[in-house]
């Protein structure tokens, strides 16, 4: 994916070209932790310092007290023999205990940095990328950088050094062999490179399969009652499975190629320990090794059995590692389309008079062709109501979300009270602008909480009386109160229940320009009669942007602006309209535009039943 654009995520079998170059990108992370990372590598090495010493230790027991047969000498030397063994110990565990807690730290900082990036990315990035994706890179992907940075790094360093450590020493006690061993090294390099092109590829694949699979579950968990009540368990089963079944597929193919690499990677240095031993015997029969060399010599070359054996772990880490940071990265790399222009000012709520005027406003969602506004043109004034009325798809959430600058307009302006939106600082306009959706979000958190989202300093009272105007009094009895914590997504209330609590957050915002998206929909007629007489108290003292589907709600709006091939075709009042657009009558009546019919009743039905039919 190009680096600042929000398409959906990368395509599935692109290889990148410099796989660690993203890993190296997460340095900064390291940063803070450098001190940390200095002791333990230095833990480290002095670990496989005494490590490598210990065979050097067993020479001279061999060649000398043995061979003398001195037992003080021998004590001396068991004695510094356990000494080294004990030292080995300490600095493994100092070395593991600094490592946890720095890697823990690096991972908790850089999924801080994502979520915080995630939140000012605009709404079409969500709207394109999964939300599993997002989710697997946030947990899965930093866990395997994690396990990277605490010990597929550590590993390679220590392991490099004690390969080149070793095999210098092993060239000293006996040059022709040491030189077998070092040579030894050119298939490892051969096998682990083409190990590591493979597995780049099947890492970026399964950490994929693992975003999909987590978007189904997430589906799923999300639409488990729209998928009861069809009866589409059994195909939605079936698609899981489907996604499990590539994902296990990658995962074996993965399985089976580290297994292929590591079995040629043990090769190597069993063959080589094999031609060690012959040759090494022969050395000692012809007195031109001795017994404790030799000895100290397979010593030594078994000390290097865990690093090659451990090389294609460290690779397929190390490739799955480059793999998470290439996804995260995707991700931070997405530059925030909507952000605060340079010199944008905020403007205090009490200087805000409301007038909103959209100026030849033009709108298209990202990655698609039709422009869904073709140049809007409408004027809300100071503590009007306006409400848009359109076929469904016109586009009516969609002018209603360029207020707060969910989106912003492909080319014309909106402007409050003159100042274009782009002119304001985001924080600002967003605490003017107040909204409420048909689909109301809440959070799996208390329902005070929920409602004081755009107000965390409001008190007790207006919270009550944001929700008795929303007529959401309800909460009160709900078992803890408004400290009840409500279930994902609020789902343990009822729409109605939801959509109530949606507008008392809404108000209790205290904006200066309220837009709702049709917030009355879920409501029984009862309630609806009930929240619209209060509504339009509220509505006496702001400017409002209203989406109805219901023509009881229509009466709450001073205006009605009707919304027509991405244009405002026609402005005035309910029974203006009526009398003279016949779109309007058309819309209102379910017909198809054209003259009024004499015998036909047209205008607000009473008991709501629905105006603009989907
Ligand atoms: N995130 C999106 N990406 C691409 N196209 C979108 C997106 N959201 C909406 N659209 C398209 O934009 C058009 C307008 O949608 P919008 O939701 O604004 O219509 P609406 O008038 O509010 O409809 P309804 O009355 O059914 O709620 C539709 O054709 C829709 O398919």
């Amino acid at each position: 994916m190009a680096a600042g654009s929000d398409d959906g995520p990368t395509d599935r079998d692109e290889v990148r070209r410099h796989p660690l170059g993203n890993l190296w990108r997460l340095r900064s992370y390291l940063r803070p932790h450098a001190l940390e990372f200095a002791l333990l590598m230095l833990a480290g090495l002095a670990a496989t310092g005494a490590g490598i010493a210990v065979p050097l230790v067993a020479q001279r027991v061999v060649d000398g007290p043995i061979a003398r047969q001195d037992p003080t000498g021998l004590y001396r030397l068991a004695g510094l023999a356990l000494l080294l063994g004990l030292a080995e110990a300490a600095l493994i565990f100092i070395r593991r205990w600094v490592q946890t807690s720095s890697s823990v730290a690096m991972e908790a900082a850089i999924r801080d940095d994502v979520y915080a990036h995630l939140q000012r990315l605009p709404a079409s990035f969500h709207d394109r990328w999964p939300s599993g994706q997002l989710l697997s890179r946030i947990t899965s992907d930093l866990s395997v950088l994690r396990r990277f940075l605490s010990f597929g790094v550590l590993f390679l360093v220590l392991n490099v050094v004690t390969y080149l450590v070793v095999v210098v020493l092993l060239v000293r006690l006996h040059p022709v062999l040491g030189v077998l061993v070092a040579t030894s090294a050119v298939p490892l390099f051969l096998i682990a490179r083409r190990f590591g092109r493979h597995y780049h590829t099947a890492s970026r694949r399964m950490q994929d399969q693992q975003g999909d699979v987590a978007t189904l579950v997430e589906e799923t968990a999300q639409g488990l009652r729209t998928m009861k009540a069809y009866g589409r368990g059994p195909q939605l089963a079936a698609r899981f499975a489907a996604g499990t079944r590539a994902l296990h597929d990658t995962g074996v193919d993965k399985g089976r190629l580290l297994a292929r690499t590591a079995a040629l990677l043990d090769m190597v240095p069993n063959l080589t320990l094999g031609v060690v031993l012959v040759a090494g015997a022969a050395a000692v029969s012809t007195g031109r090794l001795t017994i404790g060399q030799l000895v100290a010599f397979v010593s030594l070359q078994l000390m290097l059995i865990w690093p090659v054996q451990s090389l294609g772990w460290i690779i397929a880490n190390g490739q799955e590692a480059a793999t998470a940071a290439d996804r995260i990265q995707e991700v931070l790399d997405t530059a925030p389309a909507i952000v605060d222009a340079p010199g944008a000012i905020a403007v205090p709520r009490s200087a805000v008079r409301g007038r909103l005027h959209f100026d030849a406003v033009t709108f298209r969602y990202p990655g698609t062709t039709a422009a869904v506004l073709r140049g809007v043109d409408l004027v809300v004034e100071p503590g009007e109501t306006v409400a848009v009325v359109g076929a469904t798809g016109s586009g009516k959430s969609t002018l209603l979300s360029l207020v707060p600058r969910l989106h912003d307009v492909g080319s014309g302006r909106i402007a409050l009270d003159g100042h274009d939106l782009r002119d304001l600082r985001l924080d600002s306009l967003r605490g003017l602008v107040g909204m409420a959706f048909e689909e109301p979000t809440l959070f799996s958190m208390s329902v005070w909480e929920n409602l004081t989202l755009g107000r965390p300093d409001a008190g007790a009272d207006e919270v009550r009386a944001a929700l008795t105007l929303a007529r959401a009094e309800f909460a009160y009895d709900l078992p803890w109160g408004l400290q009840t914590r409500l279930g994902e997504q609020g789902l343990s209330l009822s729409g109605g229940q939801r959509q109530r609590l949606a507008l008392a957050r809404a108000v209790l915002v205290r904006p200066a320009v309220l837009v709702l998206d049709d917030p009355l929909s879920a409501l029984d007629v009862h309630t609806e009669a009930l929240v619209e007489s209060a509504l339009r108290r509220v509505l006496r003292d702001l400017t409002a942007l209203l989406v109805v589907h219901r023509p009881s709600t229509i009466a709450l709006a001073d205006r009605v602006a009707l919304l027509e091939h991405g244009r405002i075709s026609a402005v005035g009042t309910h029974t203006d309209l009526l009398a003279t657009v016949p779109a309007y009558r058309a819309l209102l009546s379910a017909e198809p535009a054209g003259p009024p019919s004499p015998r036909r009743a047209v205008g607000p039905t009473p008991g709501g039943s629905p105006l603009v039919h989907s």
